[in-house]
C-alpha cells in the first residue's frame, strides 16, 4: 500500500531530465547547440543527414518551411525572408526522417474504451474512411476476451467487413494463442501482441506476469511464423504505470528486446498513461535502441499531459519513423486508470506536414473520418487541428 501511494504521487510531477537513469546517454550530446551547428554547417544549404536503420543518408526537404492549411502546402515565393524561414527548421531540428509511417489505432485503442459499444457497421465505415484518407496501416480490433473488453466482441465481423480492402495492413491484437487462432480464422493477415514494462499493469491488463505473457507470446509468434503472419509487439507503460509510478528504461528495454528477439517485426513503445516528457522519453528510447534497430521501433503516445507531439518530435530526431496515433484523439485503456486518448492523428499529420515530412495522408479526408466518428459518439473532435480548421471554414 505504501508502495502504491509512493508510485502514484511520483506521477504528479512531470518526468524530466532529472529522472534520467545512469544509462549511456551519448545521444544527448547530439542535442547540444554545437552539435546542431555542426550538422547545419555540414548540410551545405538544402541537404542534411538523417538516419535510416542506422545508416546516414543525405536527404532534401523542399517544404520544411511550409505550414499546412486545409490539406495543402503553402509555399511562398523565394524572397530573403522566406529563405531565412526555410533554413530555420534545419538549424533547430535536424536528423528528421523524410517519410513517417502512421499506424492508425483509433478503431482498436480508441473504441475499446468507449462506454457505449459502437455498432459494427460504424466501425467498418470508420475504417474505410481512414483508408480513404491514405492511411496504410489501420489497427482494426482485438481478439481478446469479450468479458475483458466487451466493446470489441465483434472482432470477427469487423475483420470480415474489411478483408476485401487491398494494399492496407490491418493488424489486430491477440493476447494468446486462442485469440491468434480466432484472428487467423477470421482472415487477419497481421497480429499484434501486447506486453507491459510494468508488472502491475501486466497483471491488470492480461491477468499474468510479464514473464508469463512473454511465454504466451512466444507460442503466438511461433504459430504466426508458420502461417506467414506478420506480428507487431507492443510494450506498454514505457514511462510510467498508474500503480508503480516511474518505470525504469531498462525494464522497457528488456521487454522490447524479448519481443524483438522472438520475431516481432516492429516494436511499438506505448506511453499508456501519457506521463512522458521529451526528457524521460529520450532516456527510454536510448535504452531500447541499444537492443532494437531504430527502424523497427514505433512510438505510441497518449496525450494525457499534452506532451505527445513534443515526445513524437524527440523520437523523430532519434531516427524513429513509425508513429501510432488515433483519429480524433480517441482512446484510453480500460485497465489504465486516468489514461486519456492517444495523440490525435490529425494533429500528428499537421505537425509532420508542417515539418516537410511526407505521410501520404490527406488531412481533409482524415478530418472527415474524425468528424464521422465524433458525430457518432456525440462529442467534439479531440483534435486541435480539426477544431481550428473547422472554425476557419464554418
Ligand atoms: C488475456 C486474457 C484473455 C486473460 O484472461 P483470463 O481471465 O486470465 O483468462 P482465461 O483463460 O481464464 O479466460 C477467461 C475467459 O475468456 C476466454 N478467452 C480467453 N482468451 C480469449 C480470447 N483471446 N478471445 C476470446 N475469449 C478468450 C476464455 O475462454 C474464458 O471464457 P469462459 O470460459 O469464462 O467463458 C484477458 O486478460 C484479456 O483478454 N485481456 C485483454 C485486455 C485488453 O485488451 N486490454 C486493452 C489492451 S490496450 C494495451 O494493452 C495497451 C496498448 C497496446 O494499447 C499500448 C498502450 O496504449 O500503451
Amino acid at each position: 500500500m505504501e508502495r502504491l501511494q509512493c508510485g502514484m504521487s511520483s506521477l504528479e510531477e512531470p518526468l524530466g531530465l532529472g529522472d534520467l537513469p545512469k544509462l549511456s546517454i551519448n545521444r544527448l550530446e547530439r542535442f547540444s547547440p554545437s552539435a546542431c551547428r555542426a550538422s547545419v554547417d555540414d548540410s551545405n544549404t538544402n541537404n542534411y543527414k538523417h538516419r535510416n536503420g542506422g545508416n546516414n543518408q543525405t536527404i532534401f526537404h523542399s517544404s520544411a518551411h511550409s505550414w499546412h492549411m486545409q490539406g495543402q502546402y503553402t509555399d511562398s515565393s523565394c524572397n530573403g525572408v522566406d529563405m531565412e524561414f526555410r533554413a530555420l527548421p534545419r538549424k533547430v531540428l535536424w536528423d528528421l526522417p523524410r517519410f513517417v509511417k502512421i499506424v492508425e489505432v483509433g478503431p482498436r485503442d480508441g473504441l475499446q474504451n468507449e462506454k457505449n459499444t459502437v455498432p459494427t457497421s460504424v466501425k467498418i465505415e470508420l475504417i474505410h474512411k481512414l483508408v480513404a484518407s491514405g492511411l496504410s496501416v489501420v489497427e482494426a480490433t482485438s481478439f481478446v476476451s469479450p468479458k475483458w473488453v466487451p466493446q470489441l466482441a465483434d472482432a470477427k465481423d469487423v475483420v470480415e467487413g474489411i478483408k476485401h480492402v487491398p494494399d492496407v495492413r490491418f493488424p489486430v491484437l491477440t493476447p494468446n494463442l486462442r485469440g491468434f487462432e480466432a484472428a487467423v480464422a477470421a482472415g487477419a493477415k497481421e497480429v499484434a501482441v501486447f506486453a507491459s514494462a510494468s508488472e502491475s499493469f501486466s497483471k491488470s491488463n492480461l491477468n499474468c506476469t510479464i514473464k508469463e505473457s512473454l511465454v504466451r507470446y512466444h507460442d503466438v509468434v511461433t504459430s504466426a511464423k508458420k502461417h506467414g503472419i506478420r506480428i507487431r509487439g507492443y510494450v506498454s507503460c514505457v514511462v510510467g504505470c498508474p500503480v508503480e509510478g516511474t518505470i525504469h528504461p531498462s525494464k522497457v528495454a528488456y521487454v522490447a528486446k524479448e519481443l524483438y528477439d522472438m520475431g516481432c517485426s516492429e516494436i511499438s513503445l506505448g506511453d499508456t498513461i501519457g506521463v512522458g516528457t521529451p526528457g524521460s522519453v529520450l532516456a527510454m528510447l536510448e535504452a531500447v535502441m541499444s537492443f532494437v534497430p531504430v527502424d523497427k521501433i514505433a512510438v505510441h503516445f497518449h496525450d494525457t499531459y499534452g506532451q505527445a507531439l513534443a515526445n513524437i518530435l524527440v523520437s523523430l530526431q532519434l531516427g524513429i519513423n513509425i508513429v501510432d496515433s488515433s483519429v480524433s484523439g480517441l482512446g484510453g485503456c480500460p485497465y489504465a486508470k486516468g489514461a486519456t486518448g492517444n495523440v490525435a492523428t490529425e494533429d500528428v499529420v499537421y505537425m509532420l506536414h508542417g515539418l516537410g515530412i511526407e505521410t501520404n495522408v490527406d488531412l481533409n479526408k482524415l478530418m472527415d473520418a474524425g468528424d464521422y466518428i465524433s458525430k457518432h459518439l456525440g462529442r467534439q473532435s479531440g483534435s486541435k487541428t480539426t477544431t481550428a480548421l473547422r472554425k476557419l471554414t464554418t
